[in-house]
């Protein structure tokens, strides 16, 4: 058996009234353990790439897809969206849609629940994914009592008790403040100790470039670029182009040797900046 999460093959989708084809033939392999970040500007098709992971598109959200996508090597044109949803889970953008129940130990049992998880394993599963998502003890409270980043947590939690391999989450930061981004991103780096894979679809380029292991740029629903932080949010260009920010660190460092002529690596994280910077001296 191959490491391999997703792969997806030649990827075309159409909804049925658009004039033009929102993903135009997508090509790319993510592994268990890695953490795939997606980018690209408003209307690329980030949130109809995520929704052809899961198979809601075209199988729930209809439209024409050519090409393949699997998940755990299973063709997810042959797989009913139920039976996906054992494997992938999604989490959206705004954690209050997604919460429904009285205390936080039923929400984190309505979803297994529904895969007809018994009673003995479920308690076990509410322990562990609160201690996970860093929630122990809040067991009893109401999801209304929580802030925002720790409903979002939450719901992270929620999707963790089902026990999927791989989990999306569709901007899941958008709402939160500095403290609530970090913590969401704290639980993504958490996936990979459990050698689950992730997928963030988010703006937050910084925090994309310290987390995640490839990125992948979208641009009218086209892949303009992928691979490790390093290779892509170095293309200062091309993000200029399509007006994508690159991590600060990695825009000062390209201004710096353009305006001074000089040959500091292009570094997408401050640490590695300083390092950078610091051979440019030695
Ligand atoms: N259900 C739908 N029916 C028709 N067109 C749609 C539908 N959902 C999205 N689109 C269109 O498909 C294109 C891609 O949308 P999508 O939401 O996937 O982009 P995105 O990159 O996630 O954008 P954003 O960053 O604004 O969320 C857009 O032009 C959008 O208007």
């Amino acid at each position: 058996m191959t490491n391999e999460a997703v792969r997806v093959e030649n990827l075309t989708f159409q909804y049925p009234d658009t004039e033009e084809e929102v993903l135009k033939n997508i090509n790319f392999t993510l592994h268990f353990g890695e953490i795939l970040g997606i980018v690209g500007p408003t209307g690329a098709g980030k949130s109809t790439l995520a929704m052809c992971l899961n198979g809601l598109v075209p199988q729930v959200i209809e439209g024409e897809l050519r090409g393949d996508v699997f998940v755990k090597e299973k063709n997810i044109n042959e797989t009913s969206v139920a039976e996906i949803s054992e494997h992938v889970g999604f989490v959206f953008q705004e954690p209050e849609n997604q919460l429904s129940q009285m205390t936080i130990e039923e929400e984190i049992a309505f979803g297994m629940g529904n895969l007809g998880v018994a009673r003995e394993e479920m308690i076990n599963r509410i322990k562990e994914s609160l201690e996970q998502v860093g929630l122990s003890g809040f067991e009893k409270r109401s999801p209304l009592a929580l802030s925002g980043g720790q409903q979002q947590r939450l719901a992270i939690a929620s999707v963790m008790a089902m026990r999927p391999s791989i989990m999306i989450m569709d901007e899941p930061t958008s709402m939160l403040d500095p403290k609530g981004k970090n913590e969401v991103y704290d639980v993504l780096q958490n996936l990979k100790e459990f050698n689950m894979t992730g997928i963030i679809i988010d703006h937050e380029v910084e925090r994309i470039a310290t987390y995640c292991d490839k990125i992948l740029v979208l641009d009218e629903g086209q892949v303009k670029a992928f691979g490790s932080p390093e290779e892509v949010f170095t293309q200062i260009e091309l993000l200029q182009q399509l007006q994508l920010n690159a991590p600060q660190v990695t825009g000062f460092l390209y201004q710096y040797n353009r305006q001074f002529n000089r040959r500091a690596k292009l570094a997408t994280t401050v640490g590695e900046a300083v390092t950078s910077f610091e051979s440019e001296y030695n």
